[in-house]
């Protein structure tokens, strides 16, 4: 690569070199002990691939579907807040990456940019992603406006009745600027000076009775289709199924919420088989190279979706940036691809794959 950039991991140390400490910790940080943190990455690196040889692969097919979007690789945009902490455009800079690299982009409810600035700032489908705060009607406005400015479904996000401690953000003090997305509606303004404004105004604000019943109430404000994003357990998947979630998104979070929680890859396969394919299952969290988006889609996903990555290219360059960590990983998964012989998505298959757990049973 020009720049000498050959890796995702490469842009993540630009990334702390260009940003204040603060935002830069605020951005790579997790929950508590960080334990889940390293965990969404050691347990992709735990999982073996298995390739065949002999197949044709002069030609890889990397694109997909999902709920109908063709998109040209299983790899999308998670919404993460306030890019503007990153770079100066924000997420009009992620949401033309996004286009340029035809992928979809999850618009965070706690954006420095609107819905209606990104939706006119390009082309790229968009996803728009939902937290429900005690004051209902914010929701409702800000439904409503997604789905008037074209965004094609709604990313219930279920894991957040209250922010998780994050201890970096609580020493440093961590600020909220205004989110764009609530001016006009509401303050986001914290007076308090002691801890993360961010935990004390999410507090403040989130609205900690959410429950399955809710999704009735959400189904009632909009005609998109509704997924829902924070599912670890076959249990709540099965409930999201009977709710009428149009797809489960098995994310923890990026691990800034509930420390000790499961590593997003090894819950998976359960999730999956819950769900017997009535859904589409996607998943985020410690996804950093092709061969992690290879053995989530060997474990039954539809395709992942990058947190972190995202705002480390665009923290260390913009756009482009953000163009280069996509199309990094673009390239890595065909390489995969392309030497464990699946010629397209379709082709790769749960016996692409060893886990932990195949070598205990094969030892039973
Ligand atoms: C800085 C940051 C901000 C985030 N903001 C949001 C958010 O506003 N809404 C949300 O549902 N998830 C948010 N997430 C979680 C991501 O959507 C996603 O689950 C997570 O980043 C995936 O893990 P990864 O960063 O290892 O790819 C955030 C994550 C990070 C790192
Ligand atoms: C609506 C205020 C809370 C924003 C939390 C952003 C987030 O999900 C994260 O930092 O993680």
């Amino acid at each position: 690569m020009a720049d000498g950039i050959v890796n995702m991991n490469e842009f993540q140390v630009l990334a702390r070199q260009a940003l204040p400490k603060m935002y830069y910790e605020f951005y790579a940080g997790g929950a508590e002990d960080e334990h889940t943190l390293k965990k969404n990455v050691q347990e992709f690196q735990r999982i073996i691939l298995l390739p065949r040889v002999l197949v044709d692969v002069s030609s890889i097919a990397l694109s997909t579907n999902i709920l109908g979007y063709t998109i040209s690789a299983p790899i999308m945009i998670a919404p993460t807040a306030m890019h503007k902490l990153a770079h100066p455009e924000g997420e009009l800079a992620t949401a033309r990456a996004a286009a340029a690299c035809n992928t979809i982009m999850t618009l965070s409810f706690s954006a420095s940019c609107s819905v209606e600035e990104v939706a006119a700032s390009c082309d790229a489908v968009r996803f728009f992603q939902l937290y429900v705060y005690r004051r209902r009607d914010i929701a409702v406005n800000l439904v409503q406006r997604a789905e008037k400015s074209g965004y094609k479904a709604i990313v219930l996000t279920a894991d957040t009745p209250r922010l998780g401690r994050r201890e970096a953000d609580i020493k440093n003090k961590l600020i909220v600027p205004q989110l764009k997305n609530l001016e006009g509606l509401m303050s986001t303004e914290v007076v308090s000076d002691k801890g993360s404004k961010l935990e004390a105004y999410a507090n403040e604000t989130m609205d900690p009775s959410l429950c399955w019943r809710d999704i009735a109430w959400l189904k009632s404000i909009t005609n998109l289709p509704i997924l829902i994003k924070g599912i670890l357990t076959r249990e709540d998947a099965i409930k999201a199924m009977e709710v009428g979630a149009a797809g489960i998104i098995v994310s923890n979070h990026g691990a800034r919420q509930l420390d000790y929680t499961p590593a997003t890859i090894s819950v998976l396969e359960e999730v999956v088989q819950a769900v017997g394919r009535r859904v589409p299952v996607l998943l985020d969290g410690g996804v950093r190279r092709g061969t992690d988006v290879f053995k989530a889609l060997a474990l039954g996903a539809q395709a992942v979706l990058v947190g972190r990555p995202v705002i480390y290219g665009l923290a260390a360059k913009g756009e482009e940036g953000v163009r280069k960590v996509m199309q990094m990983l673009k390239d890595e998964l065909e390489l995969t691809m392309a030497l464990a012989g699946c010629p397209s998505v379709k082709d790769i298959s749960r016996s692409h794959v060893r886990t932990d757990r195949d070598r205990l049973q094969s030892m039973l």
